[in-house]
């Protein structure tokens, strides 16, 4: 199947655009949700977490809390690498098994780290959502009612902009507003839907 990657930093408009897609019938997987899914109570993921970072890191009904992770490992280089060797390959087999579950003409990937992570090897095609880095430092930070600050530690945690447009075989530009995103995105589909055909 035909699988093209949506990546974009944080707070781009990837669940915004991905949600057209949606719209337009196209099976999406969603690399935020599979990182939710392996550290799910019962997990073993869950279990080493609690053992490296401590039981701080678990909320009373023992699920991750995930605030305190976040201020942990966007704060310290060397747990967020701990954390992310534990968790991309786990990720990796969710993607996996849910891109193999694709109904649609072709399928999306959604992922804030598609080409860090190496995900970009399971797709044929990269699809960036750009805007200007100020941009999208304000919509992330009004959206999560988030510090700037900690916002701006994400992003630095991210490539930057202009590594990731280097990448991408077709670019959605949000700069702009939502009506403008969703043309976009049906003008793509119409493009996608091609290309899975040949
Ligand atoms: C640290 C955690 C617990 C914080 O959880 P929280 O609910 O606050 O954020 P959430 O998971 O919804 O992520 C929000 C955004 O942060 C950014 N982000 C998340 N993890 C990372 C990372 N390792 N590096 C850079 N940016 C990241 C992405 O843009 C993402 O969309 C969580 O982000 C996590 O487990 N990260 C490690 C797994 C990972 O790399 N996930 C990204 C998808 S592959
Ligand atoms: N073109 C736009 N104009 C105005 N607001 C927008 C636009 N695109 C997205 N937004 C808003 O910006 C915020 C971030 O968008 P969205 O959640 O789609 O980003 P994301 O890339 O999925 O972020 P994350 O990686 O953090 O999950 C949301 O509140 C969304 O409603």
């Amino acid at each position: 199947m035909f699988r093209v990657g949506l990546t974009g930093g944080i707070g781009s408009g990837k669940s915004a655009a991905a949600g057209y897609f949606r719209e337009l019938g196209i099976h999406v997987v969603d690399a935020d949700w599979a990182a939710r899914v392996v550290v799910q109570p019962g997990r073993p993921a869950l279990e080493q977490i609690a053992r490296h970072f401590g039981t701080n890191v678990l909320l009373e009904n023992g699920e991750l809390d995930r605030a305190q992770l976040r201020a942990l490992v966007f704060d310290h280089d060397e747990e967020r690498a701990w954390l992310e060797k534990l968790l991309h390959p786990l990720i990796r087999e969710e993607i996996i098994t849910s891109l193999e579950q694709s109904f649609s003409s072709y399928a999306i990937l959604e992922s804030p780290l598609l080409i860090e992570s190496g995900q970009y090897q399971l797709v044929d095609r990269i699809c960036v959502v750009d805007l200007p880095e100020s941009l999208q430092l304000e919509r992330a930070s009004s959206r999560d009612e988030n510090h700037p600050e900690q916002i701006r530690k994400i992003m630095a945690a991210q490539l930057n902009r202009q590594d990731r447009l280097a990448k991408a075989d077709d670019v959605l530009d949000n700069s702009i507003g939502l009506t403008e995103l969703r043309s976009q995105v049906q003008a793509l589909h119409q493009k996608y839907l091609q290309l899975a055909k040949s």
